[in-house]
């Protein structure tokens, strides 16, 4: 197997799965010469193939995902016996090798999924940073100790579940693998990762790096492969527990899949979170904000902030600065140092996004800027999948732009007069992921997030995301949580030991 991968390289892949030419989008390329399989501590071929052909990799079929997870439920034996301190070392060394080869792994990251160079090295940074916050807690994680009469006592115990599956999205390749493993493996854990077959690079990178630390060989394994592989490994009865990044519609099925085990599921699904900027904010703050909450990775943010509510009295003066400053985002070869804008995943989506601005202009929208394809001067991108980011207003609740989420760079600004007013609007959505609130009003502040239906809120910020802070949604928008302590519980169950120390009384 020879794939020539990158934005450029990965355009066979993208012609497999549409039949229309796929020209390069980056200057960037590798060339992977080795299999993208990761079993038992090495790169394997999958020991079967599905038939469906993704570049030069098959997708991995049952065989390949039981062969994985049996090599995973073996370094489960030897994983969960170590103490909290010694998974926290390994932890920590995976840690170091990812911040030492950051630019490498930033590179790759960047030509995987088309994210510029500076927003890659930022998922780098947060994926190191989840591996040594979870691995501080895996040296912590401890149960009670309870009393009982008669000198008698009760004590709990955190253990790990046993084979857990990660199933990622493509627009955080190596950071949605991190936080499924970093907490998975502190709690002593194994994991069978599925990427995106959009972006299947990365994850293999994890998967040396955490060899390289030194975990047991088969702890972390990658088998590649779309929905039937996905499927699979949902369906198979030694894996214990599945994490989902991804859709609605895909989570759905896969609680389905789940729910015929009885395995437990983390839902991290899809967004239309609203964004509420108060006549009192500090305006510059406010625009930054908007824009962070809009255009990170292309729009392709499953927690963006795409609901833009603007208190009347600053509308106009809050839209003209937006627009000003979208209008100064750097788009091209998201290689280039001073890059912030990449091109989209892939032709098909960037049809769909450029879609949804056509259908909310047919509804009454108006495009302030951008909105259309886009093609850098540089020959070699000029058919790469680029628009410019946008900027929508004359937007009302009902339009498709303003109720759907577009996962693509479109920001839907609407206006409002009262806090009870915009906060029933902004709660009238089937999705809870995210919300912000921009005011000086810190009594508001507060009241406001009270009342969001969202499981992540920002103050005067929005997509900042510190590994400290739980992670994960309301409503549709998925359960259980990625991130922060809290999600130790998502990873391990609670064993309850009642010790007797006296006679049984029994009732025989
Ligand atoms: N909440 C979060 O943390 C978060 C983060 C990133 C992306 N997302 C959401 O993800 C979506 C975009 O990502 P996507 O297009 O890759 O989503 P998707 O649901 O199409 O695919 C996600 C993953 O599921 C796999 N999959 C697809 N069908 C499956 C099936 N039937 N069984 C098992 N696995 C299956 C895919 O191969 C992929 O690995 C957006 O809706 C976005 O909001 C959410
Ligand atoms: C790092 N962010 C920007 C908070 C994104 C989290 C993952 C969502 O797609």
């Amino acid at each position: 197997m020879f794939l020539r991968a990158g934005l450029a390289a990965l355009s066979p892949l993208l012609r497999s799965l549409r039949p229309s030419p796929v020209a390069a989008m980056s200057t960037g390329t590798f060339v992977v010469s080795q299999p993208l399989n990761y079993r038992g501590g090495a790169r394997v071929e999958p020991a079967d193939a599905s038939g469906r052909v993704i570049a030069t990799f098959t997708c991995s079929g049952e065989k390949e995902v039981n062969l994985a997870v049996q090599n995973a439920k073996a370094a489960f034996k030897i994983w969960s016996q170590k103490s909290g301190m010694e998974r926290c070392r390994i932890l920590l060394e995976a840690a170091r090798i990812i911040r030492e080869r950051e630019d490498e792994i930033a590179t790759m990251e960047c030509i995987n999924n088309g994210k510029s160079i500076f927003e890659a090295r930022l998922d780098i940074d947060i994926s190191w940073q989840c591996l040594e916050y979870y691995a501080g807690l895996a040296a912590s994680m401890a149960g009670e100790h309870i009393q009982l009469p008669g000198g008698s006592f009760g004590y709990t115990r955190r253990e790990p579940l046993g084979v857990c599956v990660g199933i990622g999205a493509w627009n955080y390749p190596f950071q949605i693998a991190s936080w499924k493993s970093a907490p998975a493996l502190a709690c002593g854990n194994a994991m069978v990762f599925k990427p995106s077959p959009f972006t299947p690079v990365s994850a293999l990178l994890l998967a040396e790096i955490y060899s390289e630390a030194g975990v047991p060989p088969g702890l972390f394994n990658v088998v590649q492969g779309g929905a039937a592989t996905g499927q699979f490994l949902c369906q198979h009865p030694d894996v214990a527990k599945v994490s989902f990044t991804g859709s609605v519609p895909t989570g759905m099925k896969i609680m389905e899949m789940s729910a015929k085990g009885i395995k437990p599921v983390t839902l991290e699904l899809g967004g239309k979170s609203p964004l509420i900027i108060f006549s009192d904010c500090d305006m510059n703050n406010a625009v930054k904000g908007a824009l962070m909450a809009n255009f990170l990775t292309q729009g392709q943010v499953c927690c963006n902030g795409t609901r833009v509510f603007v208190q009347k009295e600053i509308l106009d003066k809050f839209t003209e600065e937006v627009v000003k400053q979208t209008q100064r985002i750097k788009i091209g070869d998201p290689l280039l140092e001073d890059t912030r804008m990449g091109p989209l995943i892939n032709r098909p989506h960037l049809e769909r996004v450029l879609g949804f601005v056509k259908v909310a202009k047919e509804q009454g929208a108006k495009v302030l800027c951008g909105g259309d394809i886009y093609v850098p001067e540089d020959p070699k991108l000029k058919d790469g999948y680029y628009m410019r980011p946008c900027v929508l207003t004359n937007c009302r609740d009902d339009m498709t732009c303003v109720k759907e989420e577009i996962f693509g760079p479109v920001m839907s600004i609407l206006s409002f007069d009262t806090e009870a007013e915009v906060l029933e609007r902004a709660n009238d959505t089937t999705f809870g992921l995210a919300a912000g609130v921009f005011t000086r009003d810190i009594q508001r502040a507060h009241r406001v997030v009270a009342e969001l239906q969202a499981g992540t809120c920002f103050i005067n910020n929005y997509n900042v995301s510190p590994v400290e802070l739980p992670f994960g949604g309301y409503k549709k928008s998925g359960f259980g949580r990625e991130n922060g302590r809290v999600t130790i519980e998502y990873y391990s169950q609670l064993k309850t030991v009642c010790v007797e120390m006296g006679d049984v009384e029994s009732a025989f």
